[in-house]
């Protein structure tokens, strides 16, 4: 019987090397996008569907909370309760600290933490309901451990979402759901590349990546996917760092 997987924001980066990953499986792979994003979405389930999987594709804001609602409904009703949750969906508009507004600061929480908080909680109370166990793995970051001078407001989502996986990792385990995190390091996709127009930043970044160069989607979506596997059964409320060495690199 083949896996179903949610991976959300998996219209393009990280979330859709991960949801091609899983259709290299044969799963049957949730591709969750937000408006405007349909043609990506496309391309992403052409890759699930070339791997051998089937995809569903669910328009939702995660910053949403009736969207949100919306996709748990629909995904529900289609495939029924999951085995494997990617929370994957973020972005990092990088901004100066006194320029960040509450508009800016709500957005970025609300797609980065309280979307992670409202995806996991409507997926794993149908998956506790019907007592299936599974994996919730969420795309934490390298930023929930250092800080970024313009990434304030994005730094503390994804301390949030560490921290989210293990207080779940105590409320899901015992229902046979392991919740982990994975913190990716510097990762070229869409999130960074205005960013790294800026060619200073983006040789500290290769000079301080030991392994001598800058992550891809790939690299990520490689261990996202060992994480679902029985191999990883005992790893539960645990941060995974995959940067390369970039973090431990001091001097
Ligand atoms: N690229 C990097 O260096 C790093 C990325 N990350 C994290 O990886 C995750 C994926 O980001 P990347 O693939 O790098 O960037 P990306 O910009 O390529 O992908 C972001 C994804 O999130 C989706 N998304 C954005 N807003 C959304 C919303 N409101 N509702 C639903 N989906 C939405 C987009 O459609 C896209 O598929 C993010 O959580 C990011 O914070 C963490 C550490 C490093
Ligand atoms: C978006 C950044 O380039 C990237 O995202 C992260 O989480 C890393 O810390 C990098 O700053």
């Amino acid at each position: 019987m083949s896996r179903t997987v949610l991976v959300t924001g998996s219209a393009r980066g990280i979330g859709r090397a991960t949801a091609a990953r899983f259709g290299k499986e044969g799963a049957r792979v949730v591709v969750n996008y937000p408006p405007g994003e349909r043609d990506h979405a496309d391309e992403t389930a052409q890759l699930i569907s070339d791997g051998g999987g089937t995809s569903l594709l669910v328009e939702a804001d995660l910053a949403d909370p009736q969207a949100v609602q919306r996709m748990a409904a629909e995904v529900h009703e289609e495939w029924g309760a999951l085995d494997v949750l990617v929370n994957n969906a973020g972005i990092c508009p990088f901004k100066d600290f006194f320029d960040i507004d509450l508009e800016l600061w709500d957005r970025v929480q609300h797609v980065n933490l309280r979307g992670a908080f409202l995806v996991t909680q409507a997926f794993t109370k149908r998956m506790v309901d019907e007592g299936k166990p599974g994996r919730v793995i969420s795309v934490s970051s390298i930023s929930a451990w250092v800080g970024g001078s313009q990434q304030v407001h994005y730094c503390t989502t994804k301390a949030g979402i560490s921290s989210l996986m293990k207080s779940l990792a105590i409320v899901l385990g015992p229902h046979g759901i392991t919740c982990n995190a994975v913190l990716p390091g510097a990762i070229a996709t869409d999130i960074n590349k205005d960013d790294w127009t800026n060619a200073e930043k983006l040789d500290y970044f290769n000079q301080r990546i030991p392994v001598g160069r800058i992550g891809q989607p790939d690299d990520i979506a490689g261990v996202i996917w060992l994480l679902s596997q029985p191999e990883s059964s005992y790893l539960n409320g645990s941060d995974v760092l995959v940067d390369g060495g970039m973090f431990v690199n001091l001097q």
